[in-house]
């Protein structure tokens, strides 16, 4: 008999909205926690988001397409639930390994070292765990003589090197992956989506943000199409990959 809970991996998104202030670095303060929830949206706000449904099985490979601005990143942030939506539901099932904003998961001041322990630690990890993978884990990222400089001085690509390493060692279900690796360099980056190949054939649900659709094509079955704000089209990704073209291809750019 089939199980009565849903199994990790599996997400489940019912009429979402998110709305931003126009004017102000941050979002809600704490005290709007305890404001009327109006569901207008108030002068200097709009909705990034709105009316967005859907639901993935695990072990899917989702593909997010949209011009910029147009909700990619904060879909992603939902479904790590670093935000929280001010409309509708979003229940994920399981842990999620992020690959998004890696700066910001990160700490400037504390050495390679300190993160992957602090960034392994907080997904789970033992630090028995941490200790015998993380000769590995740095070794993945070739950055072996930087282990105890502190994560700010690190090269761009450096930092996304080490992200990517941790992360693909967690064993959440859920991998997020945005457009971060496009700062890794060619062969870097090759290594990376291998081991993303690597996680897909051991089940993981993968959701992807990318403008390439060669990458696309290469991970994902089905797509995401936001595009002002609303899922414009829930599809097969060559077929996503054709409906974004139609709109908004320059001919001959
Ligand atoms: N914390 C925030 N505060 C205010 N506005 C925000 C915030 N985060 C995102 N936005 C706004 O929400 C909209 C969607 O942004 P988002 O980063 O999700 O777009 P995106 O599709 O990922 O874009 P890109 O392809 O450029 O990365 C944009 O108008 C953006 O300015």
């Amino acid at each position: 008999m089939a199980s009565p809970y849903p199994a990790e991996g599996t997400i489940r998104v019912d009429d979402i909205g998110i709305r931003f202030k126009r004017n102000r670095s941050g979002r809600r303060s704490f005290k709007d926690l305890f404001a009327d929830r109006s569901r207008r949206a108030k002068p200097g706000e709009f909705w990034a988001m709105r009316h967005v449904s859907f639901e993935v099985a695990p072990g899917e490979a989702i593909g997010v397409v949209g011009r910029n601005g147009q909700g990619k990143s904060t879909l992603l942030k939902l479904v790590a639930r670093v935000m929280l939506p001010d409309e509708g539901r979003i229940e994920v099932e399981g842990g999620v390994a992020p690959l998004i904003e890696i700066t910001g998961g990160f700490v400037n001041d504390l050495s390679v070292r300190d993160n992957v322990y602090l960034t392994a630690g907080l997904h789970g990890m033992s630090k028995r765990e941490i200790d015998a993978a993380f000769d590995e884990i740095i070794d993945f990222a070739e950055i072996a003589d930087f282990a105890d400089t502190p994560y700010k001085h690190l090269s761009s690509g450096m930092k996304v090197r080490i992200a990517f390493s941790v992360i693909a060692r967690l064993e959440e279900p859920i991998l997020l992956v945005d457009e971060v690796l496009a700062v890794g360099d060619k062969a870097f980056r090759e290594k990376c989506y291998r081991r993303i190949d690597e996680m897909l054939v051991g089940g993981r649900t993968l959701f992807f943000v990318s403008h390439n659709e060669k990458d696309l094509l290469r991970f994902c079955r089905r797509g995401l199409y936001l595009d002002r704000g609303e899922l414009k089209l829930d599809a097969p990704i060559q077929e996503v990959i054709d409906r974004y073209n139609a709109d908004y291809l320059v001919k001959g750019a």
